[in-house]
This record gives structure tokens, sequence and C-alpha cells, in this order.
């Protein structure tokens, strides 16, 4: 199993994410720098981790999103590699054009950080085949542009075509029909803002993120 983690200026759970990729495969993933032109041949897996890359200026995750290595990002992305961008990962995802929808402020214009429970709006994804359909998981949230929009259009298309993956039970921070994580067309890119890197560790308050690199990094039963 070949995996990497995306690392740029700000990024602040490259090393969560590497600790979660481990846990789960027993390898250690490459860690491969935003300035990098090509990722590694032959990967199953790439994480674009949270953090505050360049400081949230512009947009959160807009000058990531034009590092050199997005480049290769798109093409593996475009070749069906699977890839997962958690909270700063996804707004590199959606400023890079690889997802649907945009990360706006959050509605009560404050941070939030707090163990969110989500629903596993679908199973039938191989990010989520781990879970039960309308699983309710506990997932950390930490990030001040997390409310998720899209125009009504591109809503009920992505809905339609089961690309929504994970909803707030609790909407934290204002996302159009409570929306925590999309998938794109083909399914093979996930971008969502709760941090299940976080919770891989009983000893870090909860284990349901487990389930998730599970079934991504092809290790269910
Ligand atoms: N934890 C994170 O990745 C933070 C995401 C982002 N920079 C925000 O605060 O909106």
């Amino acid at each position: 199993m070949k995996t990497a983690v995306i690392v740029f200026h700000g990024s602040n759970c490259d090393r969560d994410a590497a600790t979660a990729i481990e846990a789960v495969t027993g390898h250690a993933p490459a860690m491969v720098w935003h300035e990098e032109t090509e990722l590694p041949e032959g990967l199953d897996f790439v994480m674009v981790p949270g953090g505050f890359s360049y400081g949230d200026y512009l947009r959160s995750g807009a000058v990531a999103a034009r590092s050199p290595i997005v480049n290769d990002l798109k093409k593996k992305a475009e070749a069906g590699v699977p890839m997962l961008g958690v909270c700063n990962g996804f707004q590199i995802l959606t400023e890079a054009g690889l997802l649907d929808g945009t990360l706006m402020r959050n509605a009560s214009l404050h941070f939030v950080c707090e163990k969110a429970p989500l629903l596993v709006e679908t199973a039938n994804t191989r990010f989520t085949r781990g879970y039960a359909d309308r699983k309710e998981i506990v997932i950390p949230v930490a990030h001040h542009d997390g409310n998720y929009f899209a125009d009504e259009a591109t809503l009920d298309r992505i809905e339609g075509e089961g690309q929504v993956v994970f909803r707030y039970a609790n909407n934290p921070n204002g996302s159009a029909r409570d929306i925590a994580g999309v998938t794109n067309a083909a399914g093979n890119v996930l971008g969502m803002m709760p941090h299940p890197e976080r919770a891989v560790d009983a000893d870090h308050g909860g284990t349901d993120g487990l389930a998730l690199f599970e079934s991504v990094l092809g290790k269910l039963s």
C-alpha cells in the first residue's frame, strides 16, 4: 500500500494524518512538499491535510491550490487515485476545482472547535463502506471557514448522485443542507470539514474515524 500526505506552508494536521494512515496500513506515507511537481508513482491513496495554509490569506486554501504539486494531484484525481481532503484539505480541493462548492466563513463568524455528531449519509462509497447507512458518528471539527455553499442546482445534483457523504446532526457552521462531506462525481475524491484523523485512537477521545481509513485503505475484512 503506497500512500502520501501533501504538506504546505501552514499545514498543521499532516503528522496526525500520517499517524492515522500508518496505524491502519503499518507503513508511513510519503510526506510530499507542495513545491514538488510529482507525487510518487503507483499511489493507492493521497491525503490533503488540515491546517492554515498560507495563513488562510485571500480565501482558505486559495493559495495552496495554486501550488506546483496540485497539477499532479489533478492528474491523479483524473486517473482515479483515491484522495481525502480534510478541513483545510477540503478547502484546497474545492479551490482546485476537484470538488463542487466552496467553504465560506462560519455563519456565527466564530471559530468552532467541538465534537460534531455526523450522519453517514451513504455507506456506498469507498470511504464509508465500513459504516452503516445513516449511522451516527462523532468526529471533531475545528475551523472558521466550514460553511459549505453551492447553488441550489449543484446541491440538487450532488444529492441526487449520492455525492453527499456526511451531514451534521447539529449544524455548527451554517453549511447548506447540513453538508459536512462530499465526493466528486467519480467517487474517488472526498472532502470533509470534520477531522477523522483525530478520531482513530481511544486515548484521544474516540475512534469513529477509524472505519473511514480502514475503508479507503482496504483494511476491512
Ligand atoms: N483545522 C483546519 O484545517 C482549519 C481549516 C481552516 N483554515 C479554517 O479555519 O477554516
